[in-house]
């Protein structure tokens, strides 16, 4: 769908890509990065709307620099900034974006009626959009970028300014773009969290350059690692302490890392599962000391973790589904601290 290669764009003053090389086939693709991370840079270029400095790229295997308007006429685009006319009713902006786009009267009118009820937009189509909460207008957007039934949508930021709710149901309707219509994504977010739940694949930039490119199961795939929760006793007043030396003494390997900022971080062993043995031995243990168990579970990584020093060589980092902040930390953050190693 996108290839890039030593894709680079410098403006006076800053290097907004540097050397990217990317390799985006079909499905939902999240690219993700911090504010200036280049995020947009890239969509601009990858459209034919601003030229690269060196290096090059495709799309849908057009050459960007060549075939700008061939790639629009196939790609859909759902710019960052609102930018939407006040004065003029969703049906008759979309209709115009989907006449702009070479469509005959009555296919534009079906398609931007279709397009609308699909972005959930169906009853208020009449409506100046002036009027529109912050919420209708990003589906607006999103809805002008499907109505000419594009092979491809780059979304910039779809879920810019939306309250959770909002924001899910965004997701939602991204994720529905790909099944329901076979039209690939690429959506950009500074959010780590949101693209786990929404992408086939997550691209992370930093500063311009690639830090790493992979499969979301890959970022997030299921650890042998086993995180375990004791209450304390009056024989034990440090139950978690008691529980690490008599594991060590029965052969487990504990994992070093700990869940900072998690909740019952500091109480929660990690511990590596050599197999279903590691699960009778903690319990054996938990009982011979009279500790009570509050629980044991198998960990997966989060995106966020990913990035995490303390993830690092500790597959233990994670969160078996109950309290990790999907925001943790921008890309930004997490590519600095992904390179300070
Ligand atoms: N036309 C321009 N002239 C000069 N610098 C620019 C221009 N466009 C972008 N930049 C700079 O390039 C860098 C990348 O910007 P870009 O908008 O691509 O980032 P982004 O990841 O999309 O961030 P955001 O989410 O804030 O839009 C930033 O430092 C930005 O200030």
């Amino acid at each position: 769908m996108i290839a890039t290669e030593s894709l680079s764009k410098r403006f006076p003053r800053v290097t907004a890509l540097d050397r990217l090389s990317l390799d985006i086939g079909p499905g939902v693709t999240g690219l993700v990065g911090a504010n200036g991370a280049g995020k947009s840079t890239l969509i601009k270029i990858l459209l034919g709307l601003s030229p690269a400095t060196e290096g090059r790229a495709a799309v849908l295997g057009l050459d960007v620099a060549t075939s700008g308007a061939e790639i629009r006429e196939r790609v859909g685009y759902m710019p960052e900034h609102d930018c939407l006319p006040p004065d003029v009713s969703a049906t008759e902006f979309v209709v115009h974006m989907a006449r702009m786009s070479g469509l005959p009267p009555t296919a534009a009118r079906e398609r931007t009626a279709d397009t609308l009820r699909h972005v959930g937009l169906y009853e208020e189509r009449y409506r100046p959009i002036g009027g529109y909460s912050t919420g209708m207008k990003q589906r607006v957007k999103l809805a002008q970028a499907l109505v000419h039934d594009p092979q491809l949508v780059l979304l910039d930021e779809p879920t810019n300014g939306l309250d959770p709710v909002g924001r899910d149901e965004m997701l939602g309707l991204i994720r529905r773009i790909h099944t329901d219509f076979g039209i690939s994504v690429l959506v950009t977010s500074h959010l780590l969290g949101e693209l786990e739940r929404t992408c086939d694949h997550v691209v992370v930039i930093d500063g311009g350059s690639l830090l790493r490119s992979s499969s979301t199961k890959d970022f997030t795939q299921a650890t042998a690692t086993l995180a375990v929760e004791v209450t304390d006793s009056d024989a034990h007043p440090d139950g978690t302490g008691a529980l690490r030396t008599a594991l060590a003494a029965a052969g487990v390997r504990i994992h070093e890392g700990t869940e900072e900022g998690l909740p019952g971080a500091g109480h929660i062993l990690l511990l590596e599962a050599a197999g279903e043995e590691t699960y009778d031995t903690v319990r054996d243990t938990v009982a011979d000391l009279g500790l009570g168990l509050v629980r044991m579970e198998q960990r997966r990584h989060h995106i966020a973790e990913v990035f995490r020093p303390a993830a690092a060589g500790a597959a233990a980092a994670g969160d078996g589904g109950h309290g990790t902040d999907d925001e943790t930390g921008t890309a930004a953050a997490a590519g600095r601290e992904v390179q300070a190693r």
